[in-house]
């Protein structure tokens, strides 16, 4: 990396309107930083080319120009100064084209200077040499090196820079809080709170008070001032778990908050004024509530301006062995227990499951098997795995052989199970063992339902 961490950082504020580029100015020479500015986008380039800029914030309304202009140049020259960009209030597709032109992050109108500082930091930050950051500790928040992983690791790193709002999606159980708590922990906000709130958990009476806290005396049984959630988070992130579970009539409240960072408790008069970072996350399918209705649109907009996706655990069957061990370690510790081993058979079966409860279920049963098991080794039968075929009657008493299609199915099925539980789901060499090309395996698993 090219700056020193010695000097003061220097700040490229690019604005045609005085008033915003003094504003800017102001602050940052408070935060102790130098500042320069330009006016228009070939003055910027220009100051940009010649070097020794450590942070970049430019308006994206110019003149005869726009800030993703800055933006492109920056990334195309491969400068490497974090650009932000200052959108027109509301103008969330520009916040979304700014952040795939690369810039770092994007602030609305009216400027907070509070959310401006935050970013100011976060951004240099970014610049301190690896050598300074702290060390990974011994227990990893993820456990996994399978491409999967690491390009959802990979993403977690770039969004902690950032204060865009985040869309978590996955299976349930597969690590999407996990990811949130991190995104948080790597984050210019880490020393403030995190607040994590279940929303299909709270009753929906009850979730204005939740959310926005109250005023002693706004109802029965109000006999103290209380703070909601979204105060809790102040300066640091909220993470909406479960946010499809939402009532549409909390959704346009919290729609409502988001868009004023302000919110007013319940049976109050004033405002008082929010930063928060929302975090959100469900294992539904977010496009088809808003298609259906039951989730609005406008909110779905403002939460999904990045998305992050975490990896059913079989996407990533590589990492089993090294997540299994990871999770024995911590769960024998845990119990004040010496850790067992895991038999080379039991492993084997691990890999081959197919986890539609991920890593949680992984925890689960290996949990199960630490009770079970002799106190040295794990063997497949401690860890009761249920097989793949559970479901499906054995064929002894399949009897009945009619209507023809189904009965033809089932033994389609177990045929094709077998061969899977045969080769630990390689699907290739099940394909092998059946007389079948690739191809036509996956058909007939997707066909069968065989995930
Ligand atoms: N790669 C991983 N390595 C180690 N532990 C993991 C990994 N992925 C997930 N976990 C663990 O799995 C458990 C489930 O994770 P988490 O609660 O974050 O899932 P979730 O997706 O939020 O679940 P839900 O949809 O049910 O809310 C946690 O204990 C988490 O620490």
């Amino acid at each position: 990396m090219s700056r020193k961490n010695t000097k003061t950082p220097r700040v490229l504020v690019v604005d045609d309107e005085p008033d915003l580029r003094e504003l800017l100015e102001l602050t940052l020479l408070k935060m102790g930083l130098e500042v320069e500015s330009a006016e228009s986008v070939p003055q910027a380039l220009q100051r940009l080319d010649r070097g020794g800029i450590d942070l970049c914030l430019t308006d994206m309304r110019l003149g005869q120009g726009s800030g993703l202009d800055v933006v492109r140049h920056i990334n195309e020259g491969g400068l490497d100064v974090p650009v932000a960009v200052i959108t027109a209030f509301g103008s969330l597709d520009n916040a979304v084209e700014v952040l795939k032109a690369g810039a770092f992050d994007y602030l609305a109108k009216p400027v907070s200077l509070e959310q401006l500082r935050t970013l100011v930091r976060s951004a240099l930050e970014l610049e301190r040499p690896p050598a300074s950051r702290p060390a990974d500790s011994a227990d990893k928040p993820f456990i996994g090196e399978s491409p999967a992983i690491a390009a959802a690791l990979t993403l977690i790193d770039k969004l902690a820079r950032s204060q865009a709002p985040v869309y978590i999606t996955g299976e349930s159980g597969s690590g999407k809080e996990r990811a949130a708590r991190l995104i948080h922990q790597k984050s210019s906000r880490s020393d403030k709170p995190f607040v994590a709130v279940n929303c299909g958990a709270i009753p929906e009476n009850l979730m204005e008070s939740e959310f926005f806290g109250y005023k002693k005396g706004a109802f029965t049984g109000a006999d103290q001032e209380r703070d909601g959630f979204c105060q809790a988070a102040d300066g640091g992130t909220l993470f909406l778990d479960e946010v499809a579970d939402l009532p549409l009539a909390m959704q346009v409240k919290l729609l409502r908050v988001i868009q004023e960072r302000r919110v007013r408790k319940l049976g109050d008069t004033r405002e008082i004024p929010i930063d928060v970072r929302i975090v959100c996350a469900t294992h539904q399918d977010l496009a088809k509530c808003v298609e259906a209705g039951r989730f609005r649109q406008d909110l779905y907009y403002r939460l999904n301006v990045i998305a992050l996706h975490m990896p059913a655990l079989r996407e990533m069957r590589e990492d089993i062995p090294a997540i299994a061990r990871g999770l024995l370690t911590r769960l024998a510790g845990l119990n004040g227990m010496t850790e067992p081993s895991l038999s080379p058979d039991a492993l084997a079966a691990l890999v081959s499951y197919d986890f539609p409860g991920n890593v949680r279920e992984l925890e689960n049963i290996l949990e199960r098997a630490l009770a079970l098991c002799d106190g040295r080794r794990i063997t497949v039968d401690d860890l009761q795995l249920k097989r793949l075929d559970d479901e499906m009657p054995p064929m002894a008493a399949i009897g009945d052989k009619y209507p023809l299609q189904d009965y033809l199915d089932r033994v389609e099925k177990e045929a094709i199970l077998e061969a899977l539980d045969k080769t630990r789901f390689n699907r290739t060499q099940a394909a092998k063992i059946l007389g079948v090309t690739f191809r036509s395996l996956r058909y007939r698993m997707e066909r069968l339902g065989i995930n």
